[in-house]
């Protein structure tokens, strides 16, 4: 009987409790302690979200769907949580699938834009795992424009714009956002940006959307400039305009955590009544079928391009 092909399923992972949040941090900084200042701010940010975020159990969902629906037709195929920066972490995850016997796999990341500074160091981090163990591993780079994620982003917003009054449609700015990243990047030519505006186009179409922009938002502290503008001034330019309805779309994040739960659901609602617009997001796509089968796609794409000799 052959060996099941391995599925690894990459996610930034989040602290199970507010006492893990320090080591958690200190990792996503690379080692680098944050300041009691800063720290004390993102724990307040967890507080106000319920003290921890659900990014764990809608991952764990998300994993174990997919393995039902690539499994559907009767192939072998095993799905791993491997996660960049909470445990269980990535290379730890690929010497587990080695110990299972696991000869060939596929990774694919929550995230569906390729960036050098995030898919590409999780891809880097798993295939350096597996060529360390005789892994066979092959990585999807981005998934962004598959139609079952398009189709599951399309219905969010039908969905949402309901929740706007015809006369508030008539002049409502949509933004699709993403998590900003050091504008270094464009000088590296880095794709995240068309890749985030490939995506953000082919939903205004769908949805006969023109009146639409992309904003950026969750930079990091940083001392380096990160790409801009940021959401929340997008929105004090759309109230110097004249705007009071406002749709956010977080096209680059794929599940509810910290960063759409805290920095839209919260700082960016409270900004908007600030600024007298009536602030709408779009549900998450958390384990929705449609991304999964998104995913199941991507991850075909990738086997058919490395011709697995693996199950089917
Ligand atoms: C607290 C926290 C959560 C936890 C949420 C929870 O517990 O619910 C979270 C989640 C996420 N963050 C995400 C994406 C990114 N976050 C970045 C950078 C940063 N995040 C930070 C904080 C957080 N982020 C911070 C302090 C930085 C700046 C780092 C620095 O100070 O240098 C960067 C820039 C590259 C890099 O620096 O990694 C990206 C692309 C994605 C999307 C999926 C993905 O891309 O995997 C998700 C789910
Ligand atoms: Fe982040």
């Amino acid at each position: 009987m052959n060996k099941p092909i391995g599925i690894l399923l990459m996610a930034y992972g989040t602290p199970r409790s507010l006492d893990e949040v320090e080591a958690y941090y200190t990792h996503i900084r690379r080692g680098n302690k944050p300041s009691q200042a800063l720290l004390d701010e993102l724990i307040g940010r967890y507080k106000a979200i319920g003290g921890v975020s659900p990014l764990n159990e809608i991952t764990d969902e998300q994993a174990r769907r997919l393995e039902q629906t690539l499994n559907a037709k009767g192939s072998q195929y095993k799905v791993y949580i491997g996660m960049k920066h909470a445990e269980p972490f990535i290379a730890d995850v690929v010497r587990r699938m080695a110990d299972d016997g696991i000869a060939e796999a596929v990774g694919v990341v929550l995230a569906p834009h390729y960036s050098t500074m995030s898919v590409g160091v999780y891809t880097k981090e798993a295939q350096e795992a597996a060529k360390a163990v005789g892994l066979e591993m092959k990585c999807v780079s981005s998934w962004h424009m598959q139609d079952a994620f398009l189709d599951a982003l399309e219905a969010r917003l039908r969905d949402a714009l309901e929740r706007f009054s015809e006369d508030e449609r008539r002049q409502l700015k949509v933004v699709f956002s993403a998590h900003s990243l050091p504008e270094r990047i464009l000088a590296l030519g880095d794709p995240y940006p068309k890749q985030l505006l490939e995506t953000s186009q082919a939903l205004a179409e769908r949805v006969q959307i023109r009146d639409w922009q992309f904003a950026w938002q969750s930079a990091g502290r940083t001392a380096e400039p990160w790409l801009g503008p940021d959401l929340l001034l997008v929105m004090d330019e759309l109230a110097e305009t004249g705007y009071h309805a406002m749709l956010s779309c977080p096209v680059g994040f794929v599940a509810d955590h910290l960063e759409v739960l805290y920095d839209l659901d919260i700082e960016a609602r409270q900004h908007a009544s600030q600024k007298g617009i009536h602030f709408e997001r779009t549900a998450s796509l958390n384990a929705d079928q449609r991304m999964i089968d998104a995913l199941v796609a991507a991850i075909h794409e990738v086997e058919g391009e490395s011709h697995f000799t693996g199950a089917r």
